[in-house]
């Protein structure tokens, strides 16, 4: 059987704590009795805010969904106030972390070396880092694969091997973040493919592709990613499901 699509989600900062429960039970249910799920054909995980990991985890219990953080410490357990580390991430139940992303970058001034100890920690602790890596500005897929390559280069640069967790590159282009449309097909599918080839020669890894994504994309994808990594376009459940639906038509099609 092949491997299923990792279908997964960051809340962001969006929502409010009720409604990130009423969402995670909403996609939780839809988890339980969807095909695409249950048959095994789609993997999901879900990153809502941290007051809301332990009751999401509690909900999801039984299913196979992973639940992971939006972010880490770089350090060990100690005086660090307002940071969480990812001893107690771990400890709670959580399977991946999201680290890197272009919010973070650009905002928290995240650095190179700062990702590159906290994917190396997130591993060490079992947790799949969901690690977010993406040019710029547009420009020709050629130069958009190279810099992530070198941005996962450097991300992984201090993560011992063998790896003690799955790594997850979710491929973002930030100028594709919070727009109105996706990258194109055309260009998602030639970094994407790029990143894979890069990966199944590094160590293992699988390339989900985020940034304006929504119902449609994956068909669209036609097999060049190994999933999706959706934002605004799930805040209605209903489109996690048609997503979910277009895995099964995938599946069937690939028979
Ligand atoms: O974490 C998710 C990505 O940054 C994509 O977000 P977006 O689909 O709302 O642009």
């Amino acid at each position: 059987m092949t491997a299923p699509l990792l279908i997964g989600t960051s809340l962001k900062m969006y929502f409010g704590y009720q409604q990130t429960l009423d969402w995670c039970r909403q996609v939780t249910d839809i988890a339980r009795r969807h095909p695409a799920v249950t048959q095994g054909h789609a993997a999901l995980f879900i990153m809502p805010s941290f007051p809301t990991l332990a009751p999401v985890l509690e909900m999801v219990r039984g299913t196979d969904i992973r639940i992971g953080a939006q972010n880490l410490s770089d350090q060990p357990p100690g005086a660090w106030t307002g940071e969480v580390s990812a001893a107690m991430l771990a400890e709670m139940g959580c399977r991946c972390v999201e680290i890197g992303h272009a919010e973070r970058r650009r905002h928290f001034h995240e650095d190179e070396t700062l990702v590159a100890a906290k994917t190396a920690l997130a591993m060490t602790h079992g947790l799949s880092p969901v690690l977010c890596v993406g040019e710029g500005e547009e420009g020709d897929p050629e130069a958009a694969a190279s810099e992530c390559i070198r941005q996962m280069e450097s991300a992984l640069a201090e993560t011992p091997h063998p790896r003690e967790a799955d790594l997850i590159v979710a491929y973002e282009p930030h100028w594709a973040i919070g727009a109105s449309q996706p990258a194109s097909s055309e260009h998602i599918s030639a970094v994407c493919m790029k990143l894979q080839a890069y990966l199944d020669g590094h160590g293992g890894g699988c390339v989900i592709y985020g940034g304006s994504a929504g119902p449609g994309l994956l068909s669209r994808l036609e097999g060049s990613v190994q999933g999706m990594f959706l934002g605004r376009f799930v805040h209605d459940a209903r489109a996690f499901e048609q997503i979910l639906d277009e895995v099964m038509t995938l599946h069937a099609a690939s028979r």
